[in-house]
């Protein structure tokens, strides 16, 4: 795909398209739309990230919301979107142990209890051992700044997605 196909592309194309560059949001592509045209990928990322930025407190924590556990009850029960099954599965997240599972889910729900939103973390940049690790660090930081971190994942995950959409290497990653 190209950028001047994406400018050509009507509505309902762009949002089935980049629907879920952003999990679960397709508000986001379909906000972004109505900024056309792009000038290249990194422009239209920026309308997704800067989307992102401009949203209150709530609507940031919703977007957090909209993401399933990593290595969760989607992953078991196969409900997961095709991106992020790609993504968990590609992280070997699909062959861990039941007792290193367990952990997963007693760490997600920890997390969850502290700060009111699920655990994001880009998992094709990290792999399986990184997940426990980096939650049980996380879990520590202040609320503020774990929201913070926790946006910038969401943006890493999206920008691996546009370069996948694009048949790219994301720059910055
Ligand atoms: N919880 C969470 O981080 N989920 C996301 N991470 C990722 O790489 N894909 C997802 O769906």
């Amino acid at each position: 795909m190209d950028i001047e196909k994406v400018n050509s592309m009507d509505f309902g194309e762009f949002v089935d398209v980049f629907g879920n560059v952003i999990e679960r949001c397709p508000l986001i592509a379909a906000a972004v739309w109505s900024q056309r045209p792009f000038s290249d990928v990194e422009d239209l990322e920026k309308h997704f990230f800067d989307f992102i930025d401009a949203l209150p407190q709530s609507g940031q924590e919703g977007i957090l919301r909209c993401h399933p556990d990593l290595a969760g009850r989607e992953l078991q029960r196969g409900t997961l979107t095709a991106e992020s099954q790609r993504e968990q599965s590609g992280a070997g997240l699909t062959s861990l142990r039941a007792d290193e599972r367990l952990q997963l889910a007693e760490l997600n729900a920890q997390y969850r209890a502290r700060f009111g939103f699920p655990f994001v973390l880009a998992a094709r940049l990290r792999g399986r051992a990184a997940v426990p690790r980096e939650l049980a660090r996380r879990l520590q930081c202040p609320p503020p700044q774990e929201l913070r971190t926790a946006l910038d994942e969401v943006k890493k995950i999206g920008r691996l997605r546009l370069a996948d959409l694009f048949g790219a290497h994301p720059a910055g990653l």
